[in-house]
Order: structure tokens, then sequence, then C-alpha cells
């Protein structure tokens, strides 16, 4: 079968000013291959300004490549006119960091998911419409009847990303740009968001592209990964051997900084090695530094240990989701 998408050799470099104009690279030589028969996600991770957003924008046609070409299903994507880019725009979808920017506060969520129903012409009757808001709806976990009727701002972070998810559903895409979709709810929440994309892929054939620049949740989610350092491509790979055995300097550095759990240490026992860290007293070290600073974070023994090297705050609140939350379950008393 042929491939769904194939970068070759893209790059893009933005210009600025007339006169003494300078060029900035935003992403260089960048080449992947997604096949249509197997649906996967495609994790591409990097720090801010790597030119994980001008790869979106990129693939959703917003801008163009400076040289090289977006070969989807055949067709290079900047010859597609017509019927033809209809489809593309119905195939590839994007979900991205904010869950409340594409929300329009005067419209309930029914309008949100109408639009595209009536844009692309996909039911044949209101309840015809009906019925595919409920099944999109209920294909991310939510209850139709919890959610239809109501004003954005009388859901959750995480219900509105996971609408965002459902919209996407809605037209039956073969790929979605996810572009750090879980930025910006609250970590509880993160795991349910990753857990609906993984649903997507393993339950209805959708490939990923996952853009994040935190490498737990890639790990987490994803098959395979790209590195991206300034716009070029530092390692890529199976997402288990990159993480687990980085051999660029600068993924070893992404991964150093990755804040890993203490799993031998068990709530209400010697907190040593926070001690050992200069903890003990006030509960997490860090917690003047977290800015989402809980009641939680003040009590002693601190929950985790965390990396003394990470600058960043605990482990509740950076390391993977679902460990967090397991691991909260199990230590916390009933
Ligand atoms: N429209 C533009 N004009 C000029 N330069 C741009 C433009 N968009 C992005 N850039 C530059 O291209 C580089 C890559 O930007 P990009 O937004 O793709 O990075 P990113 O990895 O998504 O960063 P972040 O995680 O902070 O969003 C940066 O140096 C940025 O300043």
């Amino acid at each position: 079968m042929a491939d769904l998408l194939r970068l070759e050799n893209i790059s893009k470099v933005y210009s600025r000013g007339l006169i003494n104009a300078q060029s900035n690279v935003a992403l260089s030589n960048f080449s992947l291959t997604l096949r249509e028969d197997e649906p996967t996600i495609l994790t591409v991770a990097g720090e801010s300004g790597s030119g994980k957003t001008t790869l979106a924008m990129l693939l959703l046609g917003f801008t163009a490549p400076t040289t090289g070409q977006i070969i989807y299903r055949g067709r290079d994507i900047s010859t597609l006119r017509g019927e033809e880019k209809m489809a593309y725009r119905r195939e590839v979808q994007a979900v991205f960091q904010d869950p409340f920017a594409v929300f329009n506060p005067f419209y309930t969520v029914d309008h949100l998911l109408t639009v595209p129903i009536k844009r692309f012409k996909l039911a044949k009757s209101k309840a015809d419409a009906r019925n595919k808001m409920e099944e999109a709806l209920t294909a991310v976990g939510l209850r139709p009847e919890d959610i239809l009727g109501r004003f954005p701002h009388q859901l959750s972070g995480g219900q509105r990303q996971r609408i965002n998810v459902a919209r996407a559903l809605l037209l039956k895409p073969k790929l979605l740009i996810a572009d750090e979709p879980v930025s910006m709810v609250d970590a509880s929440l993160r795991a349910t968001i990753l857990e609906t994309l993984r649903n997507l892929q393993r339950d209805h054939g959708v490939s990923i592209i996952y853009i994040t620049h935190d490498l737990t949740t890639a790990y987490h989610i994803a098959k395979s990964i790209i590195v991206l350092y300034r716009g070029s491509v530092m390692e890529a790979g199976d997402v288990d051997t990159v993480i687990k055995d980085p051999q660029h300097p600068y993924t070893q550095l992404l991964v150093d900084s990755i804040p890993w759990p203490n799993l031998d240490q068990r709530w209400g026992a010697q907190p040593i090695k926070a001690r050992e860290a200069g903890g003990g007293g006030s509960g997490c070290r860090f917690r003047s530094r977290c800015p989402k600073a809980m009641d939680i974070c003040a009590t002693e023994p601190p929950l985790f240990e965390i990396n003394p090297t990470h600058t960043a705050s605990c482990f509740l609140h950076h390391a993977q989701p679902h460990v967090a939350m397991e691991r909260l379950s199990q230590l916390l008393p009933a």
C-alpha cells in the first residue's frame, strides 16, 4: 500500500526585513514517512524554537516549504485543488495546545461540532448530525448528555480538549497533528487525553504526529520519535530505544532533565533521600519554586523524591501523569 505521508528534505526558511534581510532556518532537511496500512503515533520532540510548530503549519498547508515536498497519499499537497484539497483538509486534522482558543464563547459546544458537519456535508439530516456528534463524543470518553448544550466556560480544560479531539474524529481523519495537546491541561487530565489519542490510533486507525517538548508524555504515547534541535533532526528511532539509550548529546540532555520518581519511597516512610538532598521539615523542597504548589507538596515526608538536577518543582506535577496518579492512589491514606 502507498505511503500515507512522505516528507522529503523539507526546509523552511523565514526571511525578515527588506534591507539587510535576515533569514532564519526554522526547519532543515526534514524527512519522514508514515505508512497508510500501519497507523502509528510519531512524536516530534524538541525545546522551544526547534521548529515543531513550523512543521505543523507546513503539514496543515498553512505555509509552504522553502524546499522539499510534502507528499500525501501519492500527491504533492501544493498541487491539490478543488475536491482533492477539500479531502486533504478533511483527512488531516489538528488539535492544538489551547483547548479554549477554538471555542467561540457565545456558542454552545454543539456549534463547534455542527460547523464541520455542515462544511463537509457529513450528515443527511439533523437527526443524523446529532447521532454523529454523539458517536464522536462517546468515542473520546465523554457523555453526550453532559456535554451538548453547554457553553465552553461550563466545561473543564480536559473536557474542552477532548471535544476538540471529537471534532477532529467527526471528519474521520487519517492523520491527526496534535501540537502540544496536553501542555495546558491539568496533570490529572493529561493521562485521559493521551489515552484518548491512543484509542484514536488503535481503534479508529488514525495516525498521529504528536508534537511536544515533553519526553515523558512522548514516551507514554508514541511508538517512534524524532528529536529536533534548531530545525535539524538530532536523533530518530523507536521511542523506547531513543529515550532509554540516547546517542546524541542533545537527546541525552533532554532525557537527563526528566524527573524520575523514587519508587522505593513510601508514604509515611523515612524521607532519607529527601533529607540527604536538603529536604525534610517543610515538604517538597521545590515547593517555593513550583508554579502549581499545592497543599499536598507541604506534606511531611515529601511525597516523592525528585531528580536533584531538575530545576522545576516535583514529580507530582512533572512526571508521567498515569504513573503519578497511580502512585497517589497507592500512597495516600484512603
Ligand atoms: N512567521 C515566522 N517568521 C519568522 N520566524 C519564525 C516564524 N515562525 C517561526 N519562526 C522562527 O522559526 C523558529 C522555529 O519556530 P517554531 O515556532 O516552529 O518553534 P517551536 O519548536 O514550535 O517552538 P515553541 O515550542 O516555543 O512553540 C524559531 O526561531 C522562530 O523564531
